[in-house]
């Protein structure tokens, strides 16, 4: 058979692409938002209490949807990366990328030698069809994504570098992290974490690189997608249950406390 193709990679054509935060680690609750019409699904694997086999089973979940999955690692693990690669997923997220040296060794975890250093699982593997799909060797990277995230003032100082590392195809700002990290704890609006977000948007566009963010807030969403963020996630699905469970019981309830913060988190 044909090398699977990758939607995600596909869908980055300069139009912005909405997609939601998958955070409840199971394929029926991730396949519910695949049916909804999100162009993409960030299937987390950092924050939300996710394995290899929990993220196998949402990949198969959403296959036949056209919600493109993404998948995030908790960390930069070569070893998890080959895993993941190795169950089918084609696009990427890694979280604190700081420097291009880091994007570097991230591309060469993802690549075969001679251009990497991902082993090969060869008919073991969902990414091979279990050795059905021809040359999967030799194209592989063909439908492969690589997001790295951007989310430290090292991380923004380097922006340009490791947007333009060859083998980096998006670069996703991390705007939680990097407030907090600059001391703008949960504040991404702060003019000063503004343009730091603004400077890693034009560092990567820059580059010829997609550039995504979180905003789960309405106002700062259609802000991003004004600017030129190619990839927006607009909501969290652990966030929009809270919510809208809070709204439900607050009409009939009057002692109801209701959420504290304005951004969605
Ligand atoms: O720093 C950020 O913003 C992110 O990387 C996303 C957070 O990790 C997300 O889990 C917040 O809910």
């Amino acid at each position: 058979m044909e090398l699977p193709q990758n939607p995600f990679r596909r869908s980055l054509d300069g139009n912005t692409r909405y997609g939601c935060w998958a955070g409840f680690g199971t394929g029926y609750a991730t396949e519910i938002l695949a049916t909804t019409g999100f162009d993409w699904l960030l299937i987390d694997g950092e924050h939300a209490p996710n394995t290899v086999p929990s993220i196998l089973s949402q990949l198969q979940a959403v296959a036949p949807y056209p919600s493109a999955p993404v998948v995030r690692t908790v960390n930069h693990d070569p070893a998890l990366i080959k895993q993941l690669l190795d169950i089918g997923a084609q696009t990427l997220m890694i979280p604190m990328v700081d420097t291009a040296e880091q994007a570097a060794r991230l591309v060469a975890a993802t690549r075969y030698p001679p251009h990497g250093f991902r082993g090969v699982g060869g008919g073991l593997t969902r990414a091979t069809r279990w050795d059905g799909v021809e040359n999967y060797l030799a194209r592989a990277h063909e439908e492969l994504c690589l997001i790295v995230q951007v989310e430290s003032r090292t991380g923004v100082d380097n922006a340009e570098a490791i947007a333009a590392t060859e083998g980096v195809d998006a670069v996703f700002v991390g705007p939680v992290d990097l407030s907090t990290g600059v001391g703008h704890a949960g504040n991404p609006n702060h003019p000063d974490v503004q343009a730091m977000i603004r400077r890693t948007l034009e560092a990567t566009h820059a580059a010829g690189k997609a550039a995504g963010i979180l905003a789960p807030a309405e106002a700062d969403a259609r802000r991003y997608a004004q600017w030129g963020f190619d990839f927006i996630a607009v909501g969290i699905d652990i966030s929009l249950l809270h919510q809208a469970a809070i709204e439900t019981i607050s009409r009939y309830k009057s002692d109801i406390p209701l959420p504290t913060s304005s951004l969605g988190y």
